[in-house]
């Protein structure tokens, strides 16, 4: 069953210019007409590079940025039409854990105090004793010692302070959290400590989760379902064992030939494709297939005109590319003027691009153009 339904949600910023009168002169396409269901009990892992719009879809489904247009149906409920109060108590339902645990505590409030705020806020626990012993309790659960309560965020490591503000969201008795890059302020040691963490307390409290990473290896291991995002819409989904076996989306392809491999034979040959260009801005992106200025295997007048749906080619999995079908045949070759962006690295050395254009991706991925993000 599913607890979150996203339908054509597009959240569309103006662009304002003007000293006494402010005018609209365009707006910047955040996100840009994303569908997608969240199955309860399980974690949908979005990811994407910089900019693509993934903070602000989470935020828009808590409704902390407005909505242009779409529904965001959550237990049945559409919150984009919920009056503000409404939506207040809603929120305590629907959680965010944020990327800089240490910008969202305030420093001047005890660990103790910055919990119970929400929770009194919220109607949680009949009195601060009833309160106390929520958090306590709820502090054991994420691995902190009961004498957390009385200190302040300076006096915890990263790892620590990511695991108070797991505690502030569990305090609320949610269904569902947001986290929004969960642990990429933190070293990759503890990293895995705090995915353990999430996975342990969704299986003890049966939560939900919407996992927002730009890496693909954060949501690789906690995802039942990875969707992909570029430029403020989705271009691929799958379950997370599907997308990784068989990436169809080009981006998806350049994304996954960017993450290195442990086996050094695999290693050495396998496919890299480089991204040539920087990604468009999203105050004018480009008309047909938003990825069209980037993609090799791009087909004239198509691509550049009219703009994939996604579409499921089987077993769930939801490709926005007109040529999917025929680039995981292997009929259709990436254009010439690319060709050289798709590298096969040999034992010996890498293949260099035939002629590559100036300005390009340099081969070892380092250039403007490699593909980012992963
Ligand atoms: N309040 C705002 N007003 C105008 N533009 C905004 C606003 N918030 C975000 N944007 C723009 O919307 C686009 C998407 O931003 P968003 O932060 O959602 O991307 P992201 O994928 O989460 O990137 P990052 O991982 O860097 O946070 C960016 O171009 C950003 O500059």
């Amino acid at each position: 069953m599913s607890l979150l339904e996203l339908d054509d949600v597009k959240v569309h910023f103006p662009v304002k210019r003007g000293v006494f009168f402010d005018r609209t002169v365009g707006h910047v396409y955040a996100v840009d007409g994303i569908s997608l269901s969240v199955t309860a009990g399980q974690t949908y892992g979005l990811v994407g590079e910089s900019g693509c719009g993934k903070t602000t879809l989470g935020r828009a489904i808590l409704r902390l940025n407005d909505i242009t247009s779409g529904r965001v149906v959550f237990d049945g409920t559409d919150l984009a039409q919920l009056p503000a109060e409404e939506m207040r108590r809603s929120r305590r339902r629907l959680q965010m854990i944020f990327q800089d645990p240490l910008g969202s505590l305030n420093p001047r409030q005890n660990i103790e105090s910055i919990l119970a705020e929400g929770m009194a806020a919220h109607g949680i626990g009949a009195d601060r004793e009833e309160r106390r012993a929520r958090i306590s309790e709820i502090l054991e659960r994420v691995g902190l010692p009961a004498g957390a309560l009385s200190r302040y965020p300076h006096e915890f490591s990263g790892g620590q302070r990511q695991r108070i503000g797991i505690a502030r969201a569990l305090v609320l008795e949610p269904d569902l959290i947001i986290c929004d890059e969960p642990v990429s302020a933190l070293d990759v040691s503890i990293q895995a400590q705090v995915l353990n963490l999430l996975e342990e307390l969704q299986d003890s409290m049966g939560l939900t989760y919407v996992v927002i990473a730009h890496d693909l290896a954060v949501v690789r291991h906690i995802s039942d379902v990875i969707g992909v995002m570029y430029l403020g819409a989705l271009v691929e989904e799958a379950p997370s064992d599907a997308l990784y076996a068989e990436p169809r989306h080009p981006y998806t392809r350049a994304l996954m030939s960017a993450v290195p491999v442990p086996d050094p034979d695999l290693e050495d040959n396998r496919e890299r494709i480089l991204l040539r260009g920087d990604l468009p801005s999203p105050a004018a992106p480009p008309a047909g297939c938003r990825f069209h200025t980037r993609c090799p295997w791009r087909q004239p007048e198509r691509c550049d005109t009219e703009r994939p749906e996604l579409t499921d080619m089987g077993g769930g999995h939801r490709v926005a590319c007109h040529y999917a079908a025929e680039i995981a045949a292997g009929t259709l070759r990436p254009t010439t003027e690319l060709a050289p962006r798709v590298l096969h690295d040999t034992a010996e050395g890498t293949e260099p691009p035939a002629a590559a254009p100036a300005g390009d991706a340099a081969p070892d991925g380092s250039g403007p153009g490699a593909a980012r993000g992963a």
